[in-house]
């Protein structure tokens, strides 16, 4: 069974998409994802992302990191798939409905509202989200926002000076988190401006991180070191976040098409059921 694909990507932060509105496609499966995704075996990307149908949306997009995790939201892969669609989409994803909708910067996308509750970001045990009395090493009293996933960012003088190889994996599998975290560094350059970097769960340092952006963004504003429209730059180059008066979280940035392709299923261990 051949299958098509695309490969996209949101600042460096890329993507195998497979477009299960238009083909038939294998069950997707953990194996299947991270077999795909691998850099030197397979075809390589951060997260594959699948389009299917949808009985309340324009269609669903499925998100895979590339350890095979299924997980609910991907800044980056939204505008990817938005720029695919080509016109405004209302996408479901399992961390709720986004809006994507072409632009001149872009692509805009409407991400929804954060939540802080500690069992909403989830953590394992009550506590303060705003200040967190935790520390790994140098990286102290961090926030945590949950943007359809969950984040944990610490602020720091110098984004670029923390060893996010290292600590990255060992605050992502912390207890504390019990479906694991995304890791974001970030640095207030002024006040609508923020550099940060990002050890993404299931994917590991990335070059972008679009959910990593806006939960850092509003974990900012929360703590009212920025306003409420910011740059937010990563290594791949910069995202707008803007948090409106109604609560939505509304990102901006662009989104590339890289190649077409196709490949056998079977050469990546897809499980294909032939009726008889
Ligand atoms: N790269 C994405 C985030 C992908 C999912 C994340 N690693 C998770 O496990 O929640 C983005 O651009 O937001």
């Amino acid at each position: 069974m051949r299958i098509d694909f695309t490969k996209m990507h949101g600042l460096g932060n890329d993507f195998i998409v497979l477009d299960g509105r238009v083909h038939a496609l294998p069950p997707v499966d953990a194996a299947f994802a991270s077999a795909l995704a691998d850099r030197h075996t397979g075809i390589g990307c951060d997260q594959l992302i699948v389009l299917e149908p949808s009985m309340d949306a324009d269609f669903r997009m499925r998100i895979f990191n590339a350890d095979g995790s299924e997980v609910e939201a991907c800044g980056n892969a939204t505008r990817a798939v938005g720029l695919l669609h080509g016109e405004p989409a209302r996408i479901e994803t399992l961390g709720g409905l986004v809006i994507s909708t072409p632009t001149d910067g872009g692509i805009s996308v409407q991400m929804g509202k954060p939540r802080f509750d500690w069992n909403a970001i989830p953590l394992a045990y009550a506590m303060d989200t705003h200040a967190m009395p935790v520390a790994w090493e140098e990286l102290v009293n961090p926030i945590a926002v949950n943007v359809g996933n969950p984040h944990v960012i610490f602020f720091v003088a110098d984004p670029y000076a923390i060893d996010m190889a290292r600590i990255g994996p060992m605050i992502e599998t912390d207890p504390l988190f019990p479906e694991r975290i995304n890791v974001n560094v970030a640095g207030i350059t002024a006040r609508d401006a923020i550099t940060l970097r990002v050890w993404e769960r299931g994917a590991g340092l990335t070059r972008a991180c679009g959910t990593g952006a806006c939960a850092t963004a509003i974990g900012a504003m929360k703590r009212g070191l920025v306003d409420r429209r910011v740059t937010v730059t990563l290594p791949g180059g910069p995202l707008v976040i803007e948090w409106r008066e109604d609560n939505e979280i509304v990102m901006t940035g662009p989104a590339t098409e890289a190649f077409r392709g196709s490949f056998d299923a079977a050469d990546f261990g897809a499980h294909i059921r032939i009726a008889i």
